[in-house]
C-alpha cells in the first residue's frame, strides 16, 4: 500500500487540478457549482483512468471515479472494506435513524434479509401494480387530459413528484397523501397529510444539504446552536416521525384486528413480530420512503424531456404499445393499463428508460467510506478514513464505458439485434444507476413497474410537449431534479 500511496502522492493532475494548500480543490469546486456534474464529468474523462484523488479543506481525502474495474472493487470484491461509514452516516441520522439506507454492519444485514424477501413476492409485485394503477388512472392521467383543451403548461416535474409520494406512501405503509388529488382534498386528514408531505421534502433536502457545507462539519455548530437550517431540520424531522408513528400505531391495530394488509411495514411487522421496536419500524419506513420518492420521478422528468426531442423514440414506443394491446384476449379488450404480463413484453420501453437513466441517472453520485488503507484496480492508493464515490452521471457519459456515441439518447444500444429484439443488460458496474453487489436497490423492479406503466399509458393517447430551446438547470440533492422544473403542454393524440 506504501509504494502505491507514494506513486499516488506523484499523481499528475490535469491542468488547472493541482489542490491548494489547506483548501485543497475547494476554489476548483466552487468556480464550478452551477455545473458540478458536468465538470466533474469532464475532469474524470481527462484522467488516465477516469479517477481522481479530491482533496477537501480540514484534510478531508476522497477518490470520486467513472472507472468500472473501481466500481466493482467497492461494492462487490472489497465489499466489507466500504461501508457508508459514520460520516455518512451521521449527516443522516437524524432523519433516517438506522433504517437500511442508513445502516452498516448486523443492523444493514438484518433489515436486508427480511426485506429482500418480502420485495421479492409476487404479492407485493401484484400490490405495487394496484396502487400504480388507482393513481395513474384515478389522477395522473385525468390531470393531463384536464391540461389539453386550453393548452396550458403544467410543470409535469412537480405532477411526477406528487405521483412518486402518493404512490410509496400506499406501498410502504398503505396511506394515501392525496398530493395529485384533485378536488377531493380538504379536511383535517388532507391538512395532516399535506403538511407531512412537506416536511418530508424538507427534512431530506435540509439533510442532504449537510453534505454540501465548504467547511465539513460546520452543520454540527448550527445543530448544537439549533438555529438557521438545522432548527428547519429539527422541525420537519419532529412532524414526519410524528406522522410515522401515529400510522404505525394504527396499522398494529388492524392487524390485531384480523384485517389483510400488503403494504410493506405491515409485511414487516406480521413476518418479524417483535424483532423491531416502534423507532427501528419507524426508521425502516422511512427508508423506503426517502428511496423511493423521488428516484422514479426523476427518472421520468428526464426521460419525458429526452423523449421530446426524439420523435423516432416516441413512434417506436407507440408501436410496441400497440402490439402489446394488440395481443390481448378478446373478451379483455377494453381492460385500461397493463397487467404485469403485458409489462414485461415492453422492450423497448425498457430499453428506452434505461438509456434515458444511463444519461440523466436518479443517483448521480454515490459515496462510502474506506475501513482500511486499500489500493484500487487502477492503482488509485486509499487511506483509511477517506470517502470514496462513484460518479454515475460522468460514468454514462464515458467514452471508454459507451463507445464514440455515449452522449446520444439511443435506446437501440440495449438491445440486441435479433429477429425478436430483446432487452440486452449491462454490467451493473458499467451501469451502475441502481447500485451494484449486495447493496443494488430493493426497489428495482418496483420502479420499471410504475415507470412502464406510466410510460405506456400517456404516451398511448396523449402526446407531451415541451420547448425545444428549453435547456433544464440541474439541482442535486440525493436526487438529480430540473431546478425550474419541467414546463410542458400536453395534446391529445389523434388515433
Ligand atoms: C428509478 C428508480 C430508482 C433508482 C434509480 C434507484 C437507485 C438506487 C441506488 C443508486 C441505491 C443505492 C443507494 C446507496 O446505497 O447509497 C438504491 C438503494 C435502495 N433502493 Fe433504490 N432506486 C430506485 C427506486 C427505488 C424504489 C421505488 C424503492 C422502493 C422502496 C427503492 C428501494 C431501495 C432501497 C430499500 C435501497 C437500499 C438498499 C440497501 O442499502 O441494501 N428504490 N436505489
Amino acid at each position: 500500500w506504501r509504494s502505491g500511496r507514494r506513486s499516488h502522492e506523484k499523481q499528475h493532475y490535469a491542468a488547472g487540478l493541482q489542490p491548494y494548500p489547506l483548501i485543497g480543490h475547494l476554489p476548483q469546486f466552487l468556480a464550478n457549482r452551477e455545473r458540478i456534474l458536468d465538470w466533474m464529468a469532464e475532469v474524470l474523462s481527462r484522467q488516465p483512468t477516469c479517477t481522481f484523488v479530491l482533496r477537501r479543506p480540514g484534510g478531508v481525502r476522497g477518490v470520486i471515479t467513472a472507472n468500472p474495474a473501481n466500481v466493482e472493487h467497492f461494492l462487490r470484491t472489497g465489499f466489507d472494506n466500504y461501508p457508508k461509514g459514520e460520516r455518512f452516516s451521521s449527516m443522516l441520522h437524524d432523519f433516517l435513524g438506522r433504517g437500511i439506507f442508513n445502516a452498516d454492519g448486523e443492523a444493514w444485514r438484518a433489515q436486508r434479509k427480511a426485506a429482500s424477501y418480502e420485495f421479492n413476492t409476487r404479492s407485493l409485485r401484484a400490490f405495487v401494480a394496484r396502487c400504480v394503477h388507482g393513481e395513474l388512472h384515478g389522477r395522473l392521467l385525468p390531470l393531463l387530459r384536464r391540461a389539453a383543451p386550453d393548452a396550458a403548461t403544467i410543470d409535469l416535474q412537480d405532477a411526477l413528484e406528487r405521483f412518486a409520494f402518493d404512490n410509496i406512501c400506499r406501498v410502504a405503509f398503505d396511506h394515501d397523501p392525496g398530493q395529485l388529488a384533485h378536488g377531493d382534498g380538504d379536511g383535517d386528514a388532507f391538512a395532516a397529510s399535506a403538511r407531512f408531505a412537506d416536511a418530508f421534502r424538507d427534512a431530506a433536502n435540509l439533510s442532504a444539504g449537510r453534505f454540501r457545507y465548504a467547511v465539513p462539519g460546520f452543520w454540527r455548530v448550527k445543530k448544537a446552536l439549533n438555529v438557521g437550517s438545522e432548527r428547519r431540520l429539527r422541525e420537519s424531522i419532529a412532524i414526519v416521525h410524528d406522522f410515522a408513528d401515529r400510522i404505525i400505531r394504527s396499522r398494529r391495530q388492524e392487524i390485531t384486528a384480523g384485517h389483510e394488509k400488503h403494504d410493506l411495514l405491515s409485511r414487516f411487522m406480521v413476518s418479524q413480530e417483535d424483532t423491531y421496536s416502534e423507532v427501528a419500524l419507524r426508521d425502516i419506513v422511512i427508508s423506503f420512503l426517502l428511496a423511493g420518492r423521488e428516484t422514479t420521478s426523476a427518472a421520468l422528468t428526464w426521460f419525458f424531456w429526452l423523449l421530446s426531442s426524439h420523435p423516432d423514440v416516441s413512434r417506436r414506443i407507440r408501436h410496441e404499445v400497440a402490439a402489446v394491446r394488440a395481443r390481448r384476449e378478446h373478451g379483455d379488450i377494453d381492460r385500461v393499463g397493463f397487467d404485469l404480463d403485458e409489462l414485461r413484453d415492453m422492450e423497448y420501453v425498457h430499453a428506452a428508460i434505461t438509456e434515458s437513466m444511463r444519461l440523466y441517472p436518479p443517483v448521480p453520485v454515490d459515496t462510502m467510506s474506506a475501513d482500511a488503507d486499500d489500493v484500487l484496480p487502477d492503482g488509485t492508493a486509499v487511506g483509511a478514513g477517506w470517502f470514496v464515490a462513484y460518479n454515475s452521471y460522468a460514468m454514462g457519459r464515458m467514452v471508454s464505458v459507451w463507445g464514440k456515441d455515449a452522449a446520444e439518447f439511443r435506446p437501440e444500444r440495449w438491445m440486441d439485434g435479433g429477429a425478436t429484439a430483446t432487452f440486452r443488460p449491462e454490467s451493473p458496474f458499467r451501469y451502475v444507476s441502481f447500485h451494484g453487489g449486495p447493496r443494488v436497490c430493493l426497489g428495482k423492479e418496483m420502479a420499471y413497474i410504475q415507470m412502464k406503466s406510466i410510460i405506456a399509458c400517456v404516451l398511448q393517447e396523449l402526446e407531451l410537449v415541451v420547448d425545444g430551446a428549453y435547456r433544464p438547470r440541474q439541482v442535486t440533492s440525493l436526487t438529480l431534479r430540473m431546478a425550474d422544473g419541467l414546463p410542458t403542454r400536453v395534446k391529445v393524440r389523434d388515433i
